[in-house]
C-alpha cells in the first residue's frame, strides 16, 4: 500500500471542460515525483482535486487514498482531518498567498492552533520550521513584504509545513525566483524530502527543473498522464510523442542543439476526445490514434506510456 495513491481521478467543471481525464499516481514516503506538461494540461485541478480545494469544479470519479483511506468519498468530512496535517500544498503565485497584514510567525502559529494546538505550541513551531526552511529567527516578526522573495517562499513553504505533513504538493515553486535562488529553494526542497521522509509532488512545466528534485516524472497531456517514468529515463529516452517534442523544446544550456516548438494547440477540453488527445500534433500518428485513445501500457520498470505507437514498437 503506498502513502498516497491516485487512482483513475476525472474533475470537471460546470463549463463543461474535463480539466482532468485520467491521472493515476503513487508516492511512497520521501519520494519526488514531478507533474509535468504545457500550461493548461490539468496539473493545478490535479493538486486542487488532491487537496479537497477546487474552487469550481467536481471529483467526477477517482479516489485519492492515503494510507489507503480515501480522503475524498466522504466529501469535507473526510478531507478536513488530512488537509494540511497529513496533505499540503505551496499554491501557484504562493509568494504573495501570505496575508499582507499579519507577521510571518504569527500567520503559521495560527496555522497550528487552527489544527488544534496552544498558543505557545503554535509560537514554538512557527520558529522551528522557520529554522527548518534555512530563515533566520527574526523573520518571524517580520511582515511578508519585508522579506525578499527567495525568503518568502520559503516562508511559505514553513507555513506548509507547519502540522507535520507527510505529503507536500508544491505547485510551481521556483516559477518568478531568479536562478540562484531557483538553486537554493530545489535543494531546500530535496533536503526536507530526506530529512524529514516527505513525499513530494513537484508540479511543474519546466522540464529541466525534474531531475534536479525528483527521482520520477509524469507527464501530463489534455487531462492524462501519458507517461511515467524515473527521471533520468524520461529525458534520455523519451517514448510518448508528446514527451520527446516536450524534452526538444526544453533548453539546455551545453547540447547546444536547436530548440522546437510543439506546433498546434491541445484540444478543446470541453468536447469528447475518440482518439488520442495528441494525435492532431502528432508527427507520426497511424490511422488508430484518431479512432481509440491508447491505454496505459505497462513497460516493467516503474515505466509507463500511453501511446500506440509504443505498442507496435513493443
Ligand atoms: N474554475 C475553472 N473553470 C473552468 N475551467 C477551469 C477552471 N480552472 C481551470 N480550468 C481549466 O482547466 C484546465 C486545466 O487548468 P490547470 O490550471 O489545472 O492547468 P495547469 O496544467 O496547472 O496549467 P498552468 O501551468 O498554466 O497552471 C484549463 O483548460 C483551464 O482553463
Amino acid at each position: 500500500m503506498s502513502l498516497l495513491s491516485v487512482r483513475d481521478l476525472v474533475v470537471g467543471f460546470p463549463s463543461g471542460a474535463r480539466a482532468v481525464r485520467s491521472v493515476s499516481l503513487d508516492l511512497e514516503p520521501g519520494e519526488r515525483l514531478a507533474l509535468v506538461g504545457e500550461s493548461g494540461c490539468g496539473k493545478t485541478t490535479t493538486m486542487l482535486a488532491m487537496m479537497g480545494l477546487l474552487p469550481a469544479g467536481t471529483v467526477v470519479s477517482g479516489q485519492v487514498l492515503l494510507d489507503g483511506e480515501d480522503i475524498l468519498a466522504g466529501g469535507e468530512a473526510s478531507m478536513r482531518p488530512h488537509r494540511w496535517t497529513d496533505i499540503a500544498m505551496v499554491f501557484q503565485g504562493a509568494m504573495n498567498a501570505l496575508n499582507p497584514v499579519r507577521r510571518v510567525g504569527a500567520q503559521i502559529a495560527e496555522a497550528v492552533r487552527i489544527h488544534g494546538g496552544g498558543r505557545r505550541e503554535g509560537r514554538l513551531r512557527a520558529l522551528e520550521v522557520l529554522e527548518r526552511v534555512g530563515l533566520p529567527e527574526g523573520v518571524a516578526s517580520r511582515y511578508p513584504h519585508e522579506l525578499s522573495g527567495g525568503q518568502r517562499q520559503r516562508a511559505v513553504i514553513a507555513l506548509a509545513l507547519a502540522c507535520e505533513p507527510k505529503v507536500l504538493l508544491a505547485d510551481e515553486p521556483t516559477t518568478a525566483l531568479d536562478v540562484i535562488v531557483q538553486d537554493q529553494i530545489v535543494a531546500l526542497l530535496r533536503e526536507l524530502s530526506d530529512s524529514l521522509g516527505l513525499a513530494v509532488v513537484l508540479v511543474t512545466h519546466d522540464l529541466a527543473l525534474v531531475p534536479r528534485i525528483c527521482d520520477r516524472a509524469a507527464v501530463m497531456y489534455a487531462g492524462s498522464v501519458v507517461e511515467h517514468a524515473a527521471c533520468a529515463d524520461l529525458v534520455r529516452r523519451p517514448l510518448h510523442p508528446y514527451t520527446r517534442r516536450l524534452v526538444e523544446a526544453t533548453p539546455d544550456l551545453t547540447a547546444r542543439r536547436p530548440l522546437t516548438s510543439i506546433p498546434g494547440v491541445p484540444p478543446r477540453l470541453d468536447l469528447p476526445l475518440t482518439g488520442c488527445a495528441f494525435q492532431p500534433r502528432c508527427t507520426s500518428s497511424l490511422d488508430r490514434c484518431a479512432e481509440s485513445p491508447p491505454p496505459p501500457r505497462d513497460l516493467g520498470g516503474g515505466r509507463s506510456c500511453s501511446c500506440h505507437l509504443v505498442e507496435v514498437d513493443a
